[in-house]
């Protein structure tokens, strides 16, 4: 997938679907955050290897911090510093696997 940097009503309408799912931008830096709670560890993991798997194909990797059955997500584009697409798909990605 072609990564652009999201920008003016694009990124807009971007963030506004994200933060209808739960994501919030990140304070101080361009990324945007999400908290994931799973059932216990088998399942949350589950989930990780199911994303890592997709964003191994995309050549587009995720921040993300594992404790037990919590995920803690944090998603930007270091190439470009800042949201992409590649964000966004990500995030869907995410969301659609955690059900
Ligand atoms: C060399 C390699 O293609 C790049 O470093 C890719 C790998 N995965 C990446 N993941 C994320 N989240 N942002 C990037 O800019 C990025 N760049």
């Amino acid at each position: 997938m072609d990564a652009h940097k999201l920008e003016g009503t694009d990124r807009d309408q971007a963030l506004e679907a994200l933060t209808g799912h739960g994501w919030t931008l990140v304070e101080g830096r361009d990324a945007i955050t999400k908290r994931f709670v799973f059932g216990d560890f088998n399942e949350a993991f589950g989930w990780m290897t199911r994303v890592a798997l997709v964003a191994e194909h995309m050549n587009h990797h995720p921040e993300w911090f594992n404790v037990y059955k919590t995920v803690e997500v944090t998603l930007t584009t270091h190439d470009m510093g800042g949201i992409s697409n590649l964000d966004v798909a990500l995030a869907s990605k995410m969301d659609r696997f955690a059900g």
